[in-house]
């Protein structure tokens, strides 16, 4: 641990954050065409560079940036090397930093993911990480394990904002002798999860639910109040999900929910203004 102490859970970090700042999360999505877009290499130093400026953009608007793992991956070692330094910035600027690399394992390699992705010692210890639970929910128990003793979080993904991943999420299944959608049963273990965390504004076992897909938790009575799990919804803006939709979309659970734009507000820049402008204008559109 840090010779800043322990971190309080991350759901109550998250709902700090949220309350301060409202519910946009800025994506740190370095697209290959981006960079260029944005007159800078195609390399570490470049993505370096291109994270520097959306988290000054970020700071003291949002309070949470969520960098896309797999663009830096891309890069090998420069890449993740920049990835490493994006984290601390962000951290030091009072940023909450969710890690998007999707990790799914059995249950003994979860752990050194999350042992990877939640010790805030480690070089990519972010506050919280984006995990499948596609070999069985079981599997994350450990992932849920370090997520409480780091102070950090995990997001798994119930309801993604693809289409074609409603074939699989929604396929009927039985689990503990009920019938449900596949999604609907991750959500209920999701909220088993949240068990620990009752006292606390937000669990700190979090849902991926698109911004594009919200409506069919609704129409598949899938409950995504229960536990107060936060709701992480990519889609809005560059994958067509508007505020509005967002709304009607997540009904009750609205205020769980945190939003993620990363195109809609990346293709503003690369100018500073621009950037700040794009994200203010998205965070007044969602209040
Ligand atoms: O269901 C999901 C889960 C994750 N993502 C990720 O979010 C961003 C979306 O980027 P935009 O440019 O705002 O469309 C990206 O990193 C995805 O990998 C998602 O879109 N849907």
């Amino acid at each position: 641990m840090s010779s800043a102490g322990p971190r309080p859970p991350f759901g109550a970090r998250l709902a700090r954050a949220m309350d301060r700042y409202g519910q946009l999360c800025v994506g740190i999505d370095p697209h290959p065409g981006m960079l260029k877009d944005w007159g800078l290499s195609d390399d570490g130093a470049g993505l370096q560079e291109f994270g520097a400026r959306i988290i000054e953009a970020s700071a003291d608007r949002v309070g949470v940036v969520k960098p896309q793992v797999a663009f830096f991956e891309r890069y090998g070692i420069a890449g993740m090397e920049a990835l490493a330094q994006i984290i601390r910035t962000a951290q030091q600027a009072g940023l909450l930093v969710l890690a998007d690399a999707k990790r799914g394992d059995i249950g003994s390699t979860m752990a050194a993911y999350a042992e990877a992705w939640l010790n805030p010692e480690r070089d990519f210890g972010a506050d919280a990480l984006t995990v499948s639970p596609y070999l069985g929910y079981g599997s994350l128990d450990p992932a849920a394990a370090a997520a409480q003793q780091y102070g950090a979080g995990l997001f798994v993904l119930a309801l993604t904002s693809n289409p074609e991943g409603q074939q699989l999420q929604l396929a009927q299944g039985h689990s503990d002798g009920e019938q449900s959608t596949v999604a609907g049963s991750i959500v209920t273990q999701a909220a088993s999860s949240n068990a620990v965390y009752q006292d606390q504004p937000l669990g700190s076992i979090g849902l991926v639910v698109g911004a594009t897909t919200a409506h069919l938790a609704g129409e598949h009575g899938i409950d995504l109040t229960t536990g107060s799990p936060p709701l992480l919804a990519p889609g809005y803006g560059a994958q067509g999900a508007t505020a509005q939709q967002l709304r009607s979309g997540f009904g009750p659970a609205w205020p769980q929910v945190l939003v993620s734009s990363s195109r809609g507000i990346l293709r503003a820049g690369p100018r500073q203004a621009d950037l700040i402008s794009a994200i203010e204008s998205s965070r007044s559109d969602l209040q």
